[in-house]
């Protein structure tokens, strides 16, 4: 891939911030959003001297926003070629039935709508180019069912099954589509679901070997980077110390 335009959604922390920097290292110009503006500001001076940075301060929730982000990108960076698709979360692990209806239309609203809209705007653009890749954060959890996923692992199965849609909709044009599925990666994505509880966040990943966000950013750099013939449909990694368990039987005691 000779020097392309890569717009990240979720640029502040995690898997966003690990691909902003390997693929500003590789010498691709960034648009970068997320909500906190002053992360994205730190991240922008600590890029701009290697690689062109647009920072857009953007809640993907609001399909206005996302819309007028597009519209009004400087001419340079208009010719996007690589959409990662990454902004998400999750909120809560505890049962459903302890889950607040506001957690669950957050994790929709962001993990599917917001995805659906960074999306919808970018297909006419991304539909341009001769070579093109859009990545989508799906997960383990779109895959596999396990206890307290309820809502987050349904937004992630609908990131994995728009994203082979896609597929069927772009095949033959320029646009690639990839679901990729990661596992336990230590970032702030626990910290973000048990609300700020440091202490639990960490016990996620004690004595783990979770994945690294920058391993991510490898993986989304080199899907980005195959030849125009191929296209990686779907991609699940896990760290070695993570696999999956038993069905779950609840039987009755007399
Ligand atoms: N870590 C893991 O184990 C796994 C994570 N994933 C998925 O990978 C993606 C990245 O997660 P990860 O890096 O781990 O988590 P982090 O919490 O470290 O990063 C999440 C990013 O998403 C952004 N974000 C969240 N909500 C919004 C919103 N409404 N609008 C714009 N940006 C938003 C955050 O930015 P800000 O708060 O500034 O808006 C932040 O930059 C998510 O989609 C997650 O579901 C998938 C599999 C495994
Ligand atoms: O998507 C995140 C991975 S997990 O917490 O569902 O295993």
């Amino acid at each position: 891939m000779s020097s392309s335009t890569v717009l990240i959604t979720g640029a502040t922390s995690g898997f966003g911030l690990a691909c902003a920097r390997l693929f500003a290292e590789h010498g691709h110009s960034l648009i970068i959003t997320g909500r906190r503006s002053e992360r994205l500001q730190t991240l922008a001076d600590e890029l701009t001297p290697k690689v062109p940075v647009h920072s857009v301060t953007l809640d993907v929730r609001d399909t206005q926003a996302v819309s007028d982000m597009v519209d009004s990108l400087p001419d340079s960076f208009r010719n996007i070629e690589v959409l990662v698709n990454n902004a998400g979360l999750a909120l809560g692990a505890g049962p459903a039935w302890e889950a607040s209806l506001e957690d669950w239309q957050t994790m929709i609203d962001t993990n599917v709508t917001g995805l659906v809209n960074v999306t919808h705007k970018l297909l006419p653009v991304l539909r341009e180019q001769p070579k093109a890749s859009i990545i989508n954060l799906a997960s383990v959890a779109s895959n596999w069912a396990y206890p307290g996923s309820h809502v987050y692992g349904a937004s992630k199965a609908f990131v994995a099954q728009f994203s082979r849609n896609l597929r069927c909709d772009l095949a033959g044009s320029g646009v690639r589509v990839t679901s990729l599925e990661p596992g336990m990666c230590e970032t702030e994505f626990s910290l973000v679901r048990f609300k700020g509880d440091q202490e639990k966040s960490d016990s996620i990943y004690k004595g783990v070997n979770p994945l690294r966000p920058e391993d991510i950013a490898d993986i989304i750099l080199w899907i980005a980077l195959q030849p125009a013939h191929i296209n990686i449909n779907s991609l699940e990694v896990m760290p070695t110390s993570q696999a999956w368990d038993n069905f779950k039987v609840v039987r009755k005691t007399d």
